[in-house]
């Protein structure tokens, strides 16, 4: 089994440097040469953050780092193709952790992957580590069964520090599931793909499982982003600062209910204590920066249509008043720099 990270961000490089510390070496596809380069020579710098105390472990990952390059497949223009994309004899199995944000998801890379699909055929598969919704049947049409796509939702926080160097911000699960069913329902011939990759990153210190309700665990992320992601951003602060403000807990509870019975009636599972659940995410991420704050310090897209702009258009379909998920909308969208 070969692991490929597409994407040397905080989720990327903190996946590639565990993995291959656990025992599973793994490729990082980096959008640039020089990111690439310095992997390679450097590795990655992993800080793990420890509860309750200042002091953070460094440890070094040697990782192989590969520039992405030549996306331009398209069209077949000319252009050099990714290595990933050019003849593999290897025979093993290839796992594409794709880590890159909702908005980064352009036709380029998604035409890329349909194209290893086809070249690998049934040796490759993606796992999708993005937040939001929207994304997996973006990912399925374009590559149009020529790849099983499988989500992945996780609690687990990091924050990219340097262009090979990443904070390890909060410990959290990795569920794993069959999104849409790739192959007749009821059967799973990705099953021992899947034990593998489990494997992998139970090694690297993920808890990981596989889901049956995948769907469920997808709504109940989203929930939690729903909430910590807008309001981290537009109060800039840390997820473990955020309800510490009196004010701010209470904006917390009133959007976490609002998007709640949203969740609801699209078919999230009541009986879970989401309310307890996504204080217990702030103070385990205490120390993090949203990915939605990150990105406005960084003048970058927000995944905010993705999180609460998917979410109004749940309302919008059930027919739920969804004034604050407007309101945090319209409010991120005019923090984010004009291109
Ligand atoms: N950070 C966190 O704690 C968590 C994040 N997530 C989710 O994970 C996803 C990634 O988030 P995060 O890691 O924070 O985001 P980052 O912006 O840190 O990382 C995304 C990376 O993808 C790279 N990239 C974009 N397009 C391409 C491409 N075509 N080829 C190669 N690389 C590319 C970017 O390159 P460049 O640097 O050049 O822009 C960047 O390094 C998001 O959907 C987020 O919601 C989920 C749980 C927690
Ligand atoms: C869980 C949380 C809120 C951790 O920061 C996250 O998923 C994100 O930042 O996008």
């Amino acid at each position: 089994m070969k692991i490929h990270i597409i994407g040397g961000g905080s989720i990327g490089l903190l996946l590639a440097s565990r993995m291959s510390l656990g025992g599973s070496p793994a490729t990082v596809w980096t959008r640039t040469p020089e990111q690439a380069d310095l992997i390679n020579r450097e590795g990655i710098r992993l800080r793990e953050v420890n509860e309750g105390s200042e002091q953070k472990d460094e440890l070094v990952a040697r990782v192989e780092g590969e520039w992405i390059g030549g996306l331009a497949v398209q069209n077949g223009r000319g252009c050099e193709s990714p290595r990933f994309l050019q003849n593999d004899d290897s025979g093993c199995f290839h796992w594409l952790l794709l880590t890159v944000k909702q908005t980064q998801l352009e036709d380029e890379l998604l035409h890329a992957l349909r194209l290893l699909g086809e070249r690998v055929g049934g040796r490759a598969a993606i796992l999708c580590m993005q937040n939001g919704i929207g994304h997996l049947h973006k990912i399925a049409d374009a590559t149009n069964g020529a790849i099983p796509v499988f989500a992945a939702v996780t609690a687990a926080g990091a924050r990219r520090i340097g262009l090979n160097e990443v904070l390890h911000t909060g410990k959290g699960e990795i569920w794993i599931g069959d999104f849409p069913e790739n192959g007749e329902k009821g059967t799973n011939p990705w099953k021992y793909q899947q034990k593998m990759l489990l494997d992998a990153l139970g090694k690297a210190g993920f808890s990981s499982f596989l889901s049956n309700e995948i769907h469920n665990r997808i709504y109940y992320k989203l929930l939690i982003n729903s909430v910590i992601n807008p309001l981290t951003a537009l109060f800039d602060v840390s997820n473990g600062e955020l309800p510490r403000h009196p004010r701010r807990l209470e904006l917390m509870r009133r959007l976490h209910e609002e998007s709640r019975l949203i969740l609801m009636e699209a078919g999230l599972k009541p009986g879970q204590n989401t309310w307890e659940e996504l204080l217990l995410v702030c103070s385990r991420t205490s120390e993090n920066v949203s990915s939605m704050l990150s990105d406005v310090r960084n003048g970058k897209e927000t995944e905010i249509q993705s999180i609460n702009g998917a979410i109004i258009s749940l309302a919008n379909q059930y027919e739920k008043p969804a004034p604050l998920n407007r309101a945090v909308t319209d409010l991120i969208a005019a923090m984010t720099i004009m291109p």
